[in-house]
């Protein structure tokens, strides 16, 4: 089972190390802190908090991290940073998906964030779930009904999920997830002064896949998991359909009018879904195993 501080008999200083690397990271690398929540998301959404998301293609498995609802994802490279530190403390005691909920929970301090108390003890899978990704991580453009369904079904409230979309405070949307809002014509619930901004950033209505053309999440705190998501969407500056359509239902807006006037409300939920999220589904014991790699299971 889970458990407070689950490595302190086998190794002690884990959750430190995991947190100097983190900083460490994040001073060389700010948007390091970001990727560790998007992970975080997409890792526990599927299946479980069991780094499935971590795994390449190869051998038989076939990466999530190849699915379209992976797009834009990056940084994957600097967890192996920080297992090599683990490994060099404590050799094959410290899993892969412990590292995905703490490096964002300290990913999300450095973000100017809510502390998060975790628990620990998560076992790394053996698989790679791709089929399941868009089974369980929403699209781009998806109803708010079918994205609260979705989290519900891993027992997140309408709440839980309004906060946990507070995390598009910070970060980027690259122009191929845009484009649909601006052309041919402009969505009318887009501020059209902001979608002239848009369109400046992304200029036209096909943009290469491979092109890095994006905009920044929020203008004024891209770097700062706080509410101005919130009062963003209240101004009609939301870039996604999901984020901008949470003013538009009525099971959503009031929960967005209370977290963008309250920073410390966001926070408070923001906190309590995460943990939420960090918890579902934990592989135990036997159901899984503690990756040398995080890249890849063990070889026998
Ligand atoms: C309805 C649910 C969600 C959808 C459809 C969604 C979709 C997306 C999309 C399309 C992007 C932009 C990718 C790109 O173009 O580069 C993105 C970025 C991001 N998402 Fe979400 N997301 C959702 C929920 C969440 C949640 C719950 C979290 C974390 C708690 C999260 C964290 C992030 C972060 C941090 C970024 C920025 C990544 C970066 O700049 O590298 N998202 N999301
Ligand atoms: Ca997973
Ligand atoms: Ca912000």
């Amino acid at each position: 089972d889970l458990q407070l501080n689950y490595y302190a008999q086998s190794c002690p200083n884990a959750e430190q190390i995991v947190k100097q690397q983190v900083i460490k990271l994040y001073n060389k690398h700010g948007n390091t802190a970001i990727s560790w929540l998007r992970n975080l998301f997409h890792d526990c959404m599927v299946k479980s908090c069991d780094a499935s998301l971590l795994l390449r293609t190869i051998n038989g498995i076939e990466s999530e991290q190849e699915s379209d609802r992976s797009f834009g994802m990056r940084n994957f490279k600097y967890v192996n940073t920080i297992k090599e530190a683990l490994e060099k403390e404590c050799p094959m005691t410290v899993s892969c998906a412990d590292i995905v909920a703490l490096s964002a929970r300290d990913g999300v301090v450095m973000l100017g964030g809510p502390r998060i108390e975790m628990r620990t003890g998560r076992k790394d899978s053996k698989q790679s779930y791709l089929p399941e990704v868009e089974k369980t991580i929403p699209n781009h453009n998806d109803s708010t009904q079918s994205v609260l369904s979705r989290f519900r079904s891993i027992g997140i409230d309408t709440e839980g999920t309004v906060a946990l979309l507070g995390a598009h405070s910070v970060g980027r949307v690259h122009c191929v997830n845009l484009v649909h809002r601006l052309y041919p014509t402009v969505d009318p619930t887009l501020d059209p002064d902001h979608a002239e901004y848009l369109k400046r950033r992304c200029p036209t209505p096909d943009p290469d896949p491979k092109a890095v053309l994006y905009s920044r999440n929020d203008l004024q705190t891209p770097m700062i998991l706080d509410n101005n998501y919130y009062n963003n969407l209240l101004k009609h500056k939301g870039l996604l359909l999901v984020d901008q359509q949470l003013t538009s239902d009525p099971s959503t807006s009031p929960f967005v009018e209370k977290m963008a006037a309250d920073n410390g409300y966001f926070h408070d939920q923001f906190a309590r879904a995460i943990l939420l999220l960090s918890e579902n589904n934990p592989l135990t014991e036997d159901q899984g195993e503690i990756r040398k790699d995080c890249r890849y299971v063990n070889g026998d």
